[in-house]
């Protein structure tokens, strides 16, 4: 069911203005009207759920108290944003959240003057924060910079280097740490605990606790002293005073679901001059939607579904994602070798590190969202002698590529790179495309660089990696599912360096590599019906390339083309300085590249995406046909009547 319900309140509300004309008695019924508004709305587009339920009250608050746009409210992530949307002036677009054409999933400059700044990745938040506050003050501009971050974004190390930097900025500051004890799996390690003391052994903090707090008169020197008396004694009340010694005046734990608590604490809040401030607001995940409080993950992310059962759209039965053909491949190489263990950076189900982990509890690591750490850690046992394999979203890897050059190619460890979500990945748009793995592994030394063409593929490179010790691999597959090629009963060891044929034809030669082969088949079907015979490679290895199987193609045919799900400075860049460099051009050959335009691709569907991009069979025609300047009607140009 996907009836739209009942908002009377949230009718009158066109933006923050029309919100801060409200009373804060009506605060909680906008606030239920809101959180009914993004249920109906995810019901239709999918989505990021779970993560804006539980900061419904929180972004009420936030708007009713600051001054925003002037105040700069910046989401970490931004995956919780929606509610956020739907008060800013967007409600009327919010039925086509990460559709092609429609509203980014995400927070975004271009979208709207309350997004001052753009997140998709995580941890970001403070960082900008500060950069906003500090602009302000140089500029004597007025306005706060408010970050509101998570307890699994704040697993990060950036966090706290922009935490460490915070003081310069003053009471012009405020960090919301938004603690749901939840990040997109249980969150980890030894912060998450800390949060946990934190919460259980305070009481919420009441309004007139803080008030008596920031109305003390006193001289400064008196002051500074019964400051640091209370400061201690709250240290000893709830076991610590971490972000204190970083700087912060901390506020909490405070309940993130009284609407109206809220808006008189950030009201303290924003009129206090006690330097940066963190205020722990405590939130629930999936908060006020039964089904979502009820599930494992809270519904973090989900499909279309039924408001009254919850009940998410099923995907069409079809074969497995590359996700879990990579994780049961890799529980296969673990069973044959004890050394092969597992890390991620908090993306168990993501990467399927998840089902490694039951099998395998001891030999799976989930670092928290920390892919610079998971790079250096996966080096580290690498160089104890053994085989880590780092699950990483290409996109996030983006993050860790100072410890992917310095601590793991300079060294030549053997470290195991499975590099899901490359290439485009539909509806979280351009932050989360995979595509530049290609251009920034390819240019390392030491570096194995593989790409599957499709499930089997996956397998066979999987074995490949666990074998190969002489130095860093890296296999990068894409989101979604595989082509429904039969699994092998075991894998194969690929010979590093070598391609493979897969249909041979005269004129022109198509370089595939990674999953367009079946796009470059369909191309070659397509050339052969216009009489053009055409050659599939599936070159299976971006470095080492496989020079003589390259050079061949590119002496025989007329034609030859590479396609690579990437950005320029990948495959195709190499083939072609290999080619300029072993003169294999200077005869003639019509060389072209293929690859993703210069461009950052927002959402849509993955095909259409890449239709866009004309990477899809009739983007390869057209490609070789232009390189032979036959024109559509099938003629030669410049060639006589
Ligand atoms: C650098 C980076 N790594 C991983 C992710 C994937 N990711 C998105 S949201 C999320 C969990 C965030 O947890 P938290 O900050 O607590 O927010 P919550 O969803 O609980 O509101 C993760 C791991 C990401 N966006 N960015
Ligand atoms: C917000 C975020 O970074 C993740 O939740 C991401 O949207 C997951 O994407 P997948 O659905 O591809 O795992
Ligand atoms: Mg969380």
């Amino acid at each position: 069911m996907t009836e739209r319900p009942e908002t009377p309140m949230l009718d009158t509300v066109h933006g923050p203005d029309d919100l801060r004309r409200l009373t804060s008695e009506q605060l909680p019924q906008l606030a239920e009207e809101l959180r009914a508004e993004v249920i109906s709305a995810v019901s239709v587009t999918g989505g990021h759920l779970g993560a804006g339920l539980g900061v419904v009250e929180l972004t009420v608050a936030l708007h009713y108290v600051f001054d925003t746009p002037r105040d700069r409210l910046i989401w970490d992530v931004g995956h919780q944003c929606y509610p956020h949307k739907i008060l800013t002036g967007r409600r009327d677009r919010i039925r086509t959240l990460r559709m092609g054409g429609g509203l980014s999933g995400f927070t975004k400059r271009d979208e709207s003057e309350y997004d001052p700044f753009g997140a998709a990745h995580s941890s970001t938040s403070i960082s900008a924060a500060l950069g906003f506050a500090i602009a302000n003050k140089l500029g004597g501009a007025p306005g706060k910079a408010i970050a509101v971050i998570g307890d699994g974004a704040m697993s990060a190390g950036m966090a706290y280097e922009a935490m460490n930097n915070a003081q310069a900025a003053g009471n012009r500051l405020i960090v919301i740490l938004n603690d749901n004890d939840m990040s997109i799996a249980p969150p980890v390690g030894g912060l998450s605990h800390y949060l946990a003391r934190l919460v259980s052994s305070g009481k919420y903090l009441t309004v007139r606790q803080l008030a008596q707090r920031f109305a003390r008169k006193l001289p400064e020197p008196l002051h500074n002293a019964a400051r640091k008396v209370e400061e201690y004694a709250r240290g000893m009340a709830t076991g610590g005073t971490l972000f204190e010694e970083l700087g912060f005046y901390y506020v909490g734990p405070v309940d993130g679901h009284n609407v109206e608590r809220l808006v008189h604490i950030l009201e303290n809040v924003r009129d206090a001059d006690e330097g940066p401030m963190l205020v722990h607001v405590v939130t629930k995940k999936g908060k006020g939607y039964a089904p979502a409080e009820a599930a494992a993950d809270k519904y973090h992310g989900v499909q279309k579904f039924d408001i009254i059962s919850g009940e998410q759209a099923k995907a069409e039965p079809g074969p497995p994602s590359y996700t879990n053909v990579f994780a049961k491949a890799l529980i296969g190489e673990a069973e044959r070798d004890e050394k092969v263990v597992a890390i991620t950076a908090a993306m168990p189900s993501g990467t399927g590190l998840d089902k490694f982990g039951a099998r395998f509890p001891e030999r799976m690591f989930d670092v928290g969202i920390a892919e610079q750490h998971a790079v250096t850690f996966a080096a580290g046992l690498a160089a104890q002698g053994y085989r880590p394999f780092c699950a990483i979203y290409s996109t996030f890897l983006q993050r860790a590529y100072d410890q992917v050059v310095h601590d793991v190619a300079i060294q030549n460890l053997p470290v195991r790179f499975g590099l899901d979500r490359a290439g485009l990945v539909g509806a979280d748009g351009a932050t989360h495309a995979g595509s530049f793995d290609l251009a920034y592994l390819c240019t390392l030394p030491n570096f194995v660089v593989m790409a599957a063409a499709d499930e089997v593929e996956l397998v066979h490179m999987v074995h490949t990696m666990a074998l190969h010790d002489q130095g860093p691999i890296a296999l990068r597959y894409p989101r979604g599912n595989g082509v429904g090629v039969a699994l092998p009963t075991s894998p194969e060891r690929l010979e590093i360096g070598k391609g493979r044929i897969v249909r041979e034809g005269k004129k022109v030669a198509i370089l595939s590599l990674g999953t367009r082969l079946r796009e470059a088949e369909k191309a070659a079907d397509i050339l052969e019906s216009m009489g053009l015979s055409a050659t599939v490679a599936d070159l299976r290895f971006a470095k080492p390339l496989d020079e003589q199987l390259i050079r061949r193609l590119l002496t025989s045919h007329e034609v030859a083309v590479t396609v690579e799900e990437a950005a320029v400075g990948g495959f195709g860049a190499h083939v072609l300085t290999m080619a300029s460099d072993q003169g294999l051009i200077d005869a003639g050959l019509k060389l072209r590249t293929m690859r993703l335009p210069d461009l950052f691709q927002d959402q849509d569907k993955p095909e259409k995406q890449y239709a866009d991009a004309g990477l899809d069979a009739d983007g390869i025609v057209g490609t070789v046909l232009k390189a032979l300047r036959i024109n559509s009607v099938g003629v030669v140009e410049g060639a006589r009547a």
